[in-house]
């Protein structure tokens, strides 16, 4: 087939042929005046010529390029008439050299070059005509293959009205309508250039089309427009610019001439003349153009652009619709993170949008409203980044700090054993103290990879792998949902939190540890960065979701009402006119959960699911395998009283030993308090060979009832002497145990007091005969039972009571506290620092050990179902 080119080639020979034709017809008219003969050939000539101007027309202008904008158009077909990266001819017009000879004026534009009108589109002609020409391309366009970015400088926008559908498909941007949204357009057509010049290939075509310039636009814009025109080809950027070149006004600059662009400049009486058109065939020697002026089309009715539009809207939102699946790779596992991370995380437009966690953007800052989909957007990140580097080339850390399952999808459940096995640790509705041991871990991580390096020689993460393939040194991924919560107070949780932030994002890129932080609350990470501004910046790629406008510049609204399922990517820290917007798929359950059974069957073998912290959870002490393997064999027994808030929820509890104060308090009025004692008795009891230790069990309140039973049970299961007191025996128990000075025949004696508050008025009376209070008694014990084996386990639900039992020394002789539900006050007296600001809380209790000055917070142990059955924790 003939291209374009060439017959369009064919139709400027024609032209110039009729040009000399017409002006020898002239020439013999102005000799023959007078005589009819001559006047009736000339006219002859030129509606011959004209008549074959017009087939020549309409053999370049097929379909939607040349046909009459009327209602029977919208039965055409579209997206046939013109190819991506072919020039195209279109129709413009019509020239009438004699009366009754009428031809199409055709010149080429998208592919070849540009269009200008020198009148603005508040001429409704030219605004008609504008619009018909832009129906023109866009239905002759492959569906989807046209961006319009629209500027509409005088009427707010309406000229493009019944364009309205593709915005609303956001196939098109909303038209710009002042001076800072024509820069934005001229920035999106520059950076589009600058891409392709760097080699990155993109299908589509972006026609950059002005209605009118706004007001203000001067001499930067139209040096920058005079750039698009020279580079803009090559790179699939074209202009059609109505209102252009503006008027020039005496004594001041005229607006410069635009390369490779056709100009239509009015000539009166609603023609333009039409200059010569880009590309190497000319209608004119001299440069004048077209030897005929032209009428402008008429332009189609809004109905007729309307039904088009809602036809390739419609197309245009299947096109930019991708799945979860899409996202994924063909072959899992096949990528190398040396030299960074990549992954596919939607659409722009047609073109994937794939994203890095490398030199470049080696830290992510993520934000949107709950509810706009950040949770989906990380879901399809991760599962992207996954299927992509195998568990040697990534890890992943992940951290959830609100209510609520997000990372859940990666762990192991009751009902679905899978896990992704790159990921190392994922906390779900954390603790700010969990999150701070994360990012211990990654600190240290960090440290122990900076070693390596340094021994190996090297500075970069990727010549040290490429040099020793046998160091493990996957990439590291920590992602952080609802971040800003670990800033929350001034306390030295959020000073830690801050410093290893910090640290590890200046540090990071360096050793192959990103960070990918996400909040949904505005106001906090706005405070965040007017306190920890140095952070941020560490921070180059931005996502901001629906609502998330917080994390980019204060000046960027390209966030503002954006539809579930978009973001705008800006890897210039957020400033305005650096935003892509992007569209990312909905993380569907049926497609992550076969992409996770896909990675977890593809698992190394041997590989251990992650550490996973679940802070609603419930801890229980059959639960945790720790517990379950406590045997006698065993140097020093320690009490277990729950699991350690940390990475890997180590087991937390006291030495119980001949040290002084190997006692255990566990302090607060909720009835976990008994479910402790029954854990830490029970702990006891398996580290003693059967029939070696003796058990005192003083179920003193109803509260504790099943959890002292339990534990008599449990204990007589493991072969030792258990026996239940009431009250005045715990007091008789008391006296005997003061007075024993040796080791009772090798056996060690747990005295274990459910609800010791209950009985503290029985001790504090004194003994008609010896004169001694129970105190008395129970204070030698404390202080004296150590060494012979005698240690006490109490549950006292007050603290004041604790403090009338044990005496004025404020408890010093029993070093193993748990705090429960205690009031702060409390607290601060227990820890001796009033301006501690620690909370209770459900689920947790702080374990104190006064021995070697160690504090932790832990999920105490409970038995299965307690916490069910306690309304208010706290
Ligand atoms: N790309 C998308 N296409 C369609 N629906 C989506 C898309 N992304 C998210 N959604 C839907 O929007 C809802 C909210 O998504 P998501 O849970 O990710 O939000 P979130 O920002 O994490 O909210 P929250 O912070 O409250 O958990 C979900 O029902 C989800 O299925």
């Amino acid at each position: 087939m003939e291209s374009v080119a060439s017959a369009f080639g064919r139709a400027v020979a024609a032209h110039r042929e009729a040009v000399s034709h017409a002006e020898a017809a002239r020439a013999r008219l102005r000799v023959g005046a007078g005589q009819n003969g001559p006047s009736v050939q000339a006219s002859e000539d030129a509606r011959r010529f004209a008549a074959g101007m017009q087939r020549m027309a309409e053999g370049l202008t097929p379909g939607w390029l040349g046909c009459r904008l009327e209602a029977a158009a919208a039965a055409l077909p579209s997206g046939v008439d013109a190819a991506v990266g072919r020039p195209l001819a279109v129709r413009l017009g019509e020239a009438s050299p004699v009366a009754d000879g009428v031809f199409g004026v055709v010149v080429p534009f998208v592919g070849a070059g540009h269009l200008a009108v020198d009148s603005d589109a508040r001429d409704p002609s030219v605004a008609r005509w504008l619009r018909g020409l832009l129906l023109r391309v866009l239905a002759a366009l492959p569906d989807g293959a046209l961006r319009v970015a629209a500027v509409d400088g005088a009427t707010l926008g309406a000229v493009f009205g019944p364009f309205r559908a593709m915005v609303e498909a956001e196939a098109w941007r909303r038209p710009a309508i002042d001076l800072p949204g024509l820069q934005q357009v001229l920035a999106e057509a520059e950076e589009r250039i600058e891409r392709v010049q760097d080699g990155e290939a993109d299908p589509s075509v972006l026609l950059v089309c002005v209605a009118a310039l706004p007001q203000g636009a001067a001499r930067a814009e139209w040096s920058r427009l005079a750039a698009i025109a020279h580079a803009g080809p090559a790179a699939g950027v074209f202009l059609l610019l109505a209102g252009y070149p503006p008027p020039q006004h005496p004594g001041l600059e005229a607006a410069p001439r635009l390369e490779r662009t056709t100009h239509l400049t009015a000539a009166g009486g609603g023609l333009f003349r039409v200059s010569d058109p880009p590309g190497p065939y000319r209608f004119s020697d001299d440069g004048a153009g077209l030897a005929v002026p032209m009428r402008l089309d008429g332009g189609p009715s809004d109905d007729l652009i309307e039904t088009v539009c809602r036809r390739l809207a419609k197309a245009a939102r299947v096109q930019a619709s991708t799945d979860f699946t899409a996202l994924m790779p063909v072959e899992i596992w096949q990528e190398s993170s040396v030299g960074g991370l990549r992954t596919v995380v939607g659409r722009e437009g047609r073109a994937e949008c794939v994203l890095a966690l490398d030199d470049a953007t080696p830290h992510w800052l993520v934000g949107g409203r709950t509810g706009s989909g950040k949770t989906v957007f990380l879901l399809d990140m991760l599962y992207g980044l996954a299927s992509r580097y195998s568990p040697d080339e990534l890890g992943l850390y992940l951290l959830d700090f609100k209510e609520g399952v997000s990372f859940a999808e990666f762990t192991p459940t009751a009902v679905d054993p899978s896990w992704i096995p790159h990921a190392r640790t994922v906390g779900i509705e954390s603790d700010r103290e969990y999150g701070l041991a994360v990012l211990r871990t990654l600190s240290r991580e960090m440290t122990r990879r900076a070693s390596e390096l340094k021994r190996a020689g090297v500075t970069k993460l990727a010549d040290l792998r490429a040099g020793r393939p046998d160091v493990a040194m996957p990439r590291l991924v920590a992602v952080i949902d609802e971040f800003h919560v670990l800033f929350e107070g001034n306390d030295p949780v959020a000073r830690q939190a801050v410093a290893l932030l910090e640290e590890l994002a200046r540090k990071g890129r360096s050793y192959g540890i990103h960070l990918v932080l996400a909040s949904q609350t505005i106001s906090g990470v706005e405070a965040l960065f007017a306190k920890t501004e140095s952070i941020f910046g560490q921070f180059p790629l931005r996502v901001a979701l629906a609502g998330g406008g917080g994390i980019l510049d204060q000046l960027n609204d390209g966030a503002d009402n954006l539809p579930i399922g978009a973001a705008v990517i800006n890897a210039a820290a957020g400033i305005p006119g650096a935003n892509r917007v992007i569209r990312f798929p909905n993380a569907d359950a049926a497609s992550v959960t076969a992409q996770r059974h896909l990675l977890w069957n593809a698992r190394p073998p041997g590989d251990a699911p992650p550490a996973v912290f679940a802070g609603y959870a419930e801890q229980h002490p059959d639960a945790d395998p720790t517990f379950a393997r406590l045997s006698p064999n065993v140097r020093r027994r320690r009490a277990l009283v729950g699991r350690a808030v940390d990475v890997g929820l180590p087991t937390a509890g006291f030495t119980l030993d001949a040290t002084p104060g190997s006692h255990l308090a566990v302090l607060g009025t909720s009835p976990v308090g008994a479910d402790v004692l029954y854990a830490a008795a029970v702990s006891l009891a398996r580290q003693h060979a059967p029939g070696t230790a003796r058990f005192l069990i003083a179920p003193l309140v109803a509260a504790a009832d099943e959890a002292a039973d339990a534990a008599v049970e449990a204990i007589t299961a493991a072969g030792h002497h258990c026996e239940t007191i009431t009250s005045t025996q715990y007091r008789t128990h008391l006296v005997d145990l003061a007075q024993q000075s040796e080791p009772g025949g090798g056996q060690a004696t747990y005295l274990v007091v459910f609800g010791a508050d209950a009985a503290s008025n029985l001790l504090a009376a004194s003994d008609p005969i010896t004169y001694r209070s129970g105190h008395e008694d129970l204070r030698a014990v404390l202080a004296n039972g150590p060494g012979h084996g005698v240690h006490l386990l109490g549950w006292w639900r007050t603290l004041s009571r604790f403090n009338d039992d044990v005496g004025p020394t404020g408890g010093g002789e029993v070093a193993c506290l748990v705090a429960l539900n205690l009031p702060s006050s409390d607290i601060g007296s227990l820890l001796g620092d009033y301006a501690s600001e620690w909370q209770s809380r459900p689920n947790r209790a702080l374990l104190i050990d006064r021995n070697d000055n160690r504090r932790t917070l832990i999920v105490p142990y409970v038995r299965p179902g307690t916490l069910d059955q306690i309304d208010d924790l706290t």
